[in-house]
């Protein structure tokens, strides 16, 4: 999977023999954390269309001709088009929801693939072929049942490409030829493994392999001027010749093997080999849970203390067992270094005790995949039509699904951090506009400024736990990767607050991700980082005063 290529070397890279499956880039130097190695601007951009009026019209004008649906709706132009696209039901009537979501997002890039084709020159179109993408002719023995099922997806959204297309258009013109469907299915397949976020494919960086413990970043440009161009930067210290590798799992990097690899296999089509995911030898540290052994569980449940601390501090003292890497998450046996023991899920376990054991596995493995289904919202949680409601069920099945998470799993589990943390986002998203509107009846506020502060109180909590688990997996890259704006938004919170003390306090998160920020964040960001850690020095004895007595009403 892997070929050494010389960055520095325009020739190197351009020079690429597109017959083989071609690795990544190797560094022809050293790398300090932080350096940038590369900065480069998409081949093309297969945008999904939805905000931008002018793209939008001229997608639908290009691809499917303008049949818009009569609306009152001034803000139609923000809906998305992926929601608003509709297949022939013949053509879906067998796929899962998920799959004709896929479908619709593979029509999409095709559309705009076909509305940038003639503006495109010889030498982009040859660079973008020349990207690794499952071979069309040879779907026999050496190809796995990923690429085959990303192959079978993408034929599937070329025959609904051909229904839809309507005529006389640039996407119609394409399809219905045999060598434009061809070039389509290629593109499809390119896109499917090299896309990056919004539908960005690049020449180099998407040549660069997936680890789950990546030794690279990438990001926007530093003054952030330029959307488009993207920076790979170390994300630590790189030695001359080592493989540079990104991450293609977002968050899901600090999630536990089985998500990792159903992350991987479903929107990238392979099955992750990196060196974190095929060791055996280590353990899988982001689903430590207590030992269903030698801890004293309640059938499936945790008691209290165990749910909700560390169990490294004080009296508390409880074995952690972890699973071994490489194994899918029904065949995971978990090992306790406390007692020695090893547990794995066998449903035909006869005696009462290692039926116990079997249950917690079981469990666990089910929890995992039902926090990944609620976070993806592919739960059957349903939403019913008033928009308040909504949110409240939302807030709700969060809440239980943390609630799970922490009695089955437990803290030092990768579902209770991640269940935690979208309580958090939601708390803190609500808090400036709690805030701001106080000021109208003093017992009300008083009220209210006490949640606020509970709010806030347990969100920082939940952040010092998710960084305290975040580095406790080792990995090379930062946990400010994934923390950053959870820390960011509780300084903001904290700033708020207006008092010396707070504001103090918050100086304190922010330089947990100050160093973070310099070397990876935008300009802007960095101006946003600096002032929230000087805010407190800026405290004017009169504004501090004003917000101290807001304050001191609740103390
Ligand atoms: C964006 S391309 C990366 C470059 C590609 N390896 C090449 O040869 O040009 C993504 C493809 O590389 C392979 N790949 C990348 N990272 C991998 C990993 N950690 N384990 C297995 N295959 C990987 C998979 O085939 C995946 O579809």
């Amino acid at each position: 999977m892997t070929e050494v290529r010389d960055l520095s070397s325009q020739k190197a890279a351009a020079a690429i023999d597109s017959s083989c499956q071609y690795g990544l880039f190797a560094s022809s130097k050293a790398y300090k954390k932080g350096d940038a190695i590369l900065s480069e601007s998409p081949l093309i951009i297969l945008k999904h269309p939805s905000e931008p009026d002018k793209v939008r019209s001229q997608f639908d004008k290009s691809c499917f001709a303008a049949k818009k649906k009569p609306s009152n709706d001034k803000d139609e132009k923000d809906d998305n088009i992926i929601i608003d696209l509709t297949l022939p039901a013949s053509s879906t009537k067998d796929l899962t929801a998920h799959h004709i979501k896929k479908i619709k997002g593979l029509a999409l890039a095709a559309a705009s693939y076909a509305m940038h084709r003639p503006n495109l020159t010889d030498e982009t179109k040859e660079k973008l072929f020349q990207l690794y993408h499952p071979s069309t002719n040879n779907q026999g023995d050496g190809v796995s049942d990923e690429e085959k099922s990303a192959l079978k997806l993408v034929n599937q959204a070329l025959k609904i490409c051909q229904q839809i297309a309507a005529p006389d258009t640039s996407l119609n013109r394409l399809v219905q030829d045999a060598k434009g469907a061809d070039e389509l299915i290629n593109l499809l397949l390119i896109y499917s493994c090299n896309a990056f976020e919004g539908g960005r494919i690049y020449h180099r960086l998407s040549r660069a392999n997936h680890s789950c413990n990546p030794n690279a970043i990438v990001g926007g440009s530093s003054s952030g001027d330029d959307d488009d161009v993207s920076v790979l930067k170390a994300a630590c210290d790189i030695a001359e010749g080592e493989e540079i590798t990104i991450s293609y799992l977002g968050s899901y990097l600090y999630a536990g093997y089985p998500t990792r690899q159903r992350v991987l296999k479903d929107s990238k089509y392979f099955t992750c080999q990196c060196d974190r995911c095929s060791s055996t030898v280590h353990s899988d540290l982001a689903s430590c849970l207590p030992c269903p052994v030698c801890h004293p569980r309640t059938g499936r449940y945790l008691d209290e203390d165990v749910m909700f601390d560390e169990g490294d501090e004080g009296d508390l003292t409880v074995s952690y067992a972890t699973p071994k890497n490489g194994m899918i998450a029904e065949e995971r046996s978990i090992e306790c270094k406390g007692c020695n023991k090893i547990t794995s899920f066998n449903p035909n376990e006869q005696s009462m005790r290692k039926k116990k054991e079997a249950a917690c596995v079981n469990y666990m493995n089910k929890a995992e995949e039902k926090v990944y289904d609620r976070l993806e919202g592919n739960d059957s949680v349903t939403s019913g039509s008033d928009g308040d409601k909504n949110l409240d069920v939302e807030k709700e099945a969060n809440e239980q699904f943390y609630e799970m998470a922490t009695s089955i799993c437990g803290a030092k589990h990768w579902t209770t951090h991640f269940m935690n943390l979208s309580l958090i986002e939601e708390s803190l998203a609500n808090f400036q506009s709690t805030f701001m509107s106080m000021g109208q009846n003093a017992a009300e506020d008083a009220e209210t400024m006490e949640e606020l502060l509970t709010g806030i109180a347990e969100a920082a909590d939940g952040i010092e736990r998710a960084w305290m688990y975040a580095s406790g997996l080792n990995l090379k890259t930062d946990p400010s990767q994934w923390l950053f704006d959870y820390t960011v938004g509780l300084a903001r919170a904290l700033v708020s607050l207006g008092d010396a003390k707070s504001q103090q306090y918050a100086a304190q998160w922010i330089s947990k991700v100050e160093d973070y920020a310099e070397a990876f964040e935008s300009d802007g960001m960095q101006k946003v980082v600096s002032s929230l850690k000087n805010a407190w020095k800026r405290h004017t004895s009169s504004e501090g005063e004003e917000s101290d007595k807001k304050r001191q009403k609740v103390d």
